[in-house]
């Protein structure tokens, strides 16, 4: 799969393809990430990418231009159909289900704002997709596309392995995690729950399924709502209700 971006910060996505299974998806040939800095398609002497906004007010807003060209250069690279993605606060929150959407592409273009924003006829001509990652405000979209980018790689087949996508699953099928241990066995009195040192393979799914369905109901009620229940799975929340209850 491969990605394109669009930044004046190009330096900060070290952070994904250098470290980590991010780094590794990129080393092994599985993931492409380039980027492109707008600064590289102004022809003014300064590489000018921000001017003042019309109507007034405080902080600058990044040109049309720049990000124009920037874009159709990606886009030259990655293959015209390339869908162009802005991260900014009034985009669609991200979720598991949009990562894997996303995952789903051959190619993705990430426009990185920053200062106040961008011009919006860039948005009209050029976007394909608003996404937030959350309900805060970041100083640029930088950190926000690595974490999109990041939910999306983990879902490239081969970057987990196979092994490891079967854990993804505890979340991505819409539960919280379940607790997890290792070694030592005791930690200032605190035991490693025995079913887990049993070598039950049976019992151990069983326990972990019963733990993430409890604390999907204690810490994100909303999230079990969204998800029907198996009648085992239902049977082990019953359980689980009871044992908190004491
Ligand atoms: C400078 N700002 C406020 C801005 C304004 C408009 C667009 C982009 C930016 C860049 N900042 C972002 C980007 C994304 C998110 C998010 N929640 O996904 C939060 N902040």
């Amino acid at each position: 799969m491969q990605f394109g971006v669009i930044s004046i910060f190009p330096e900060m996505y070290q952070a994904l393809t250098d470290f980590g299974v991010t780094g590794r998806a990129v080393d092994k040939g599985l993931v492409s990430v380039d980027v492109w800095n707008p600064r590289d398609f102004t022809i003014d002497k300064y590489q000018t990418v921000d001017d003042r906004p019309y109507g007034g007010g405080p902080g600058m807003l990044m040109k049309v231009e720049p990000l124009k060209y920037a874009i159709e250069a990606a886009k030259a690279k990655l293959g015209s159909q390339s869908k162009v993605v802005y991260l900014s606060p009034q985009g669609e929150t991200l979720t598991q289900d949009k990562a894997q959407q996303l995952a789903q592409e051959a190619s993705l273009i990430f426009l990185a704002g920053r200062y106040e924003g961008i011009d919006e006829r860039l948005i009209e001509t050029q976007i394909d997709e608003e996404i937030s990652i959350g309900d805060y405000v970041l100083s640029g979209g930088e950190l926000a596309s690595m974490v999109v980018m990041d939910s999306v790689i983990r879902l490239v087949p081969e970057v987990l392995g196979h092994d490891m996508s079967a854990v993804e699953d505890s979340f991505v099928d819409g539960l919280l995690d379940c607790p997890h241990y290792t070694r030592p066995e005791e930690h200032e009195g605190r035991k490693v729950p025995d079913v887990l040192l049993s070598g039950n393979h049976e019992k151990i799914r069983q326990w972990r399924l019963k733990q993430a369905l409890g604390r999907t109901w204690e810490k994100r009620p909303d999230l079990l709502a969204k998800r029907d229940l198996s009648k085992e799975e239902d049977a082990l929340l019953q359980e689980y209700k009871r044992d908190v209850q004491g």
